[in-house]
């Protein structure tokens, strides 16, 4: 079920063009359970929302509340128990190829040099070596590595590494954007930067995104809206509308509008998270 209580309902007129067509992506009533009979594990609880184009959604919660279970579902890693995952109109039963996954792991190839990971996906697709350089110089510069292409992961910091993933997954074109806490390793300063690029990378491609995180400063930073999930089992507690201006930048961090909505999720997150705590205390975690 979902509760739903905007905090911040006055989108600007004409902010946003009305949706035609079905949404990018429809979750509904999705249940992910885990094992069988009464030691069983509702990780996500009859979960519900949907994606419009163009919209940057962050997913938020305590640890252990199934955020990572979720992006798995919707990435078509796992199967759901019950309900539907629908990528426009198409039902999905795996990964879908509309679907781009950023992973919080790194996941560069230590063996290709920049270039030639971003021009990945589309070796895959037997795109020729000149257009796929062509097209991955394009991301490259997107996220703003021009000048790195000929070095290989290891000669990068992990900020840099995890920007090559993402324009890697930017160059399949995807409709969708799914990322799982792809700035999670790193400091927060370089996250407040990489927040930077990805509001560009938004503005730029008007990329239809999902972010799962646990930080609310980068939910607030780059979201339109925010799904706040409750610790286990894990159902949508509410969903806050982030009518903060765009363009953005980081500098939006110390408007007091900004404070007022982290304040406001705080409040949510932390007796969800000190719920999760109680339980991890008691051995339930
Ligand atoms: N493969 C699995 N088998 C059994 N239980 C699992 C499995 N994967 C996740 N869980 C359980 O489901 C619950 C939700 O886990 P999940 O990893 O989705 O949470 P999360 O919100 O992503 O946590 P974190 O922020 O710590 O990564 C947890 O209690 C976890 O132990």
């Amino acid at each position: 079920m979902i509760a739903e209580r905007d905090i911040a309902t006055s989108v600007a007129p004409g902010a946003k063009p009305a949706p035609s067509g079905p949404p990018p992506l429809t979750v509904e009533n999705v249940t992910k359970r885990f094992g069988e009979g009464p030691t069983a594990l509702t990780a996500v609880d009859s979960v519900s929302f949907t994606l419009d184009a163009g919209e940057f959604v962050s997913v938020i919660g305590p640890s252990g509340c199934g955020k990572s279970t979720l992006f798995h579902v919707i990435g078509g890693l796992s199967d759901v128990t019950q309900g539907i995952v629908r990528v426009e109109n198409e039902t999905i039963n795996g990964p879908h190829p509309a679907v781009g996954i950023v992973f919080q792991e790194e996941s560069t190839f230590p063996w290709r040099n920049v270039i030639d990971n971003v021009a990945f996906p589309l070796e895959l697709r037997g795109v020729s070596r000149s257009e796929r350089h062509a097209a991955a110089s394009h991301y490259i510069d997107m996220v703003g590595l021009h000048g790195f292409e000929k070095r290989l992961p290891s000669e990068l910091s992990g900020g840099m590494r995890q920007r090559v993933s993402i324009a890697r997954t930017l160059a399949a074109k995807p409709r969708i954007l799914l990322m799982d806490e792809p700035f999670a390793a790193l400091d927060e300063q370089t996250r407040l930067l990489l927040g930077d690029k990805v509001l560009q990378i938004q503005q730029q491609l008007k990329q239809t995104t999902l972010l799962i995180t646990h930080s609310i400063t980068e939910a607030v930073q780059l979201s339109d809206r925010i799904l706040i999930m409750s610790y286990r089992p894990g159902r949508i507690k509410r969903i806050v509308n982030v009518d903060l201006p765009r363009p953005r930048t980081s500098d939006v961090v110390s408007s007091p509008e900004f404070g007022a909505i982290v304040a406001d999720i705080w409040a949510d997150l932390r007796e969800e998270a000190s719920r999760g705590l109680q339980e991890s205390e008691r051995g339930q975690g």
